[in-house]
Order: C-alpha cells, then structure tokens, then sequence
C-alpha cells in the first residue's frame, strides 16, 4: 500500500449483505470502491457486535486491494495480530479504548499493518498530537461508533481542518467515517479529509444481483467530493 493523497471511497460493509460478504466484497471493488472498510463491533466499546478475525481472513481473499479494518473494541492489543494474520492492511483502534494508544499503534505497525488511530466526535485533535510520528491513518468518526445510518456531526469538519493543519506534510491519511453522502462529502474533502468511508449511502438501492447502484453512488460521493468548491 503506497502513500496517495488522491480521494479514496472506502465502502462499509456493515451496510452490506451479512450472508454475502464475499460476494458484496467483489460487487463494491468492481463498482470503483478504492478500499474496503470492515467495522469490528464488540458489544462493550460500543453497542453493538458484528464479527472478528475470522470473518475478515474468510473475505480477505474477495478483497483485491485495501482492507482497512476498523476495531471498536475495548481492549484492542491482545486481538491485533490476529487481525494483521487475517490480512487487514489497515487496523484501526480508537484512542478511547484504553489508556496506551501509543503502545498499541506500535503493535500495529509491529504487526506488519498501518497504523490507524480513531477519534469519536467528543475527543479533541490533540489527543493524536504526539502519535503523528507513528501513524499512517487518522479517523475522524462523524457520528458515535456503533452502527450505520446515522446523521453527519457538522462539528467534526473544524475538528478535520485542525487535524490537516497538524499533520502539515506527512504522508498521514486524514479518513472520515459515518453520514458520509454526496453532501457531506465536500464538506470533509474541503477540509482536508482524503478517505471517506461511507455504508449506508453506497450500498443504498442495489445488490450482489444488481450492483450497478453501487456503482452509481460510489461515483456521485466522489464526483461531490473532488468538484465543489464549498
Ligand atoms: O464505523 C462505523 C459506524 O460505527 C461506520 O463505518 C459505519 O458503517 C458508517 O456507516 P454510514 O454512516 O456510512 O451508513
Ligand atoms: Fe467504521
């Protein structure tokens, strides 16, 4: 995975067909998806629970390009080498699952992964402050973990325009994830954000049989986000 700035749309599969990963994995790349973003939920971070290890090494071999793996569990470092041995090319933790982020962006990379560090809406960017050196992705969630669906928090752009501001020129992707849609696109994208994870607004009137919508609200996210000027 090399370092490109460019807008990334990373689908969620949380929005897809629980009894179809593999095949919805194959719909959404086929369809323009640039990474494939799998949110691990376990009931106590936050309430909900979708799958784990097992599942993301079952759909890696559906994946072509990026799996980038979103962990909201509490506690996340004795489940990271599982998931690097499950093929995530990016592991994801937030910085409120438990008091030793930096050590865990260390096991991240130590694993072989990226190193992505989560924010919920409530958290400030300074807590990533001191991990810049040690991190390849920022996520800045734009609505509280749990589930798809939910409203964009228009209070989180100033938080993205902090965070570009931070990183200056570090190869550091700045990732936005919930109510991402083509009107919230822009607003993130202008701000500074480069990879926007969206569910329920891709996976949104299609499906494994007819997945040419997928297609459709792929594109319209990103024509959104790379062409208006807000
Ligand atoms: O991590 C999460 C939710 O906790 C996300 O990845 C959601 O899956 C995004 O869904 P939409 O808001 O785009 O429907
Ligand atoms: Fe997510």
């Amino acid at each position: 995975m090399t370092f490109n700035r460019s807008i990334k749309i990373a689908p969620s599969i949380l929005s897809a067909d629980f009894a179809n990963f593999g095949a919805e994995c194959e719909a959404i790349e086929a369809q323009g998806a640039d990474w494939v973003h799998v949110d691990v939920m376990d009931g106590h971070f936050v309430p909900n629970i979708t799958f784990g290890p097992a599942t993301c090494a079952a759909i890696r071999p559906h994946i072509k390009g990026v799996m980038d793996v979103h962990l909201m569990i509490a506690p996340v470092d004795p489940y990271i080498e599982a998931f690097a041995n499950a093929g995530a090319d990016v592991i994801t933790a937030h910085v409120e699952a438990g008091p030793h982020i930096h050590r865990t962006m260390q096991a991240i990379r130590g694993a072989g992964a990226k190193a992505g560090v989560a924010l919920n809406p409530a958290t400030p960017a300074s807590a990533v402050e001191y991990l810049l050196d040690m991190v390849d992705l920022v996520c800045v969630m734009t609505v509280n973990p749990g589930f798809g669906g939910q409203k964009f928090i228009h209070s989180q752009v100033e938080k993205v325009r902090q965070l570009r501001a931070m990183i200056g020129d570090r190869p550091i992707h700045i990732e936005i994830d919930g109510g991402v849609d083509p009107t919230t696109a822009p607003l993130v994208a202008n701000a500074g954000a480069d990879v926007l994870v969206a569910g329920s607004a891709v996976f949104r009137g299609g499906s494994v049989l007819d997945p040419a919508p997928y297609g459709a609200n792929i594109r319209s996210i990103r024509e959104a986000a790379t062409s208006i000027e807000v």
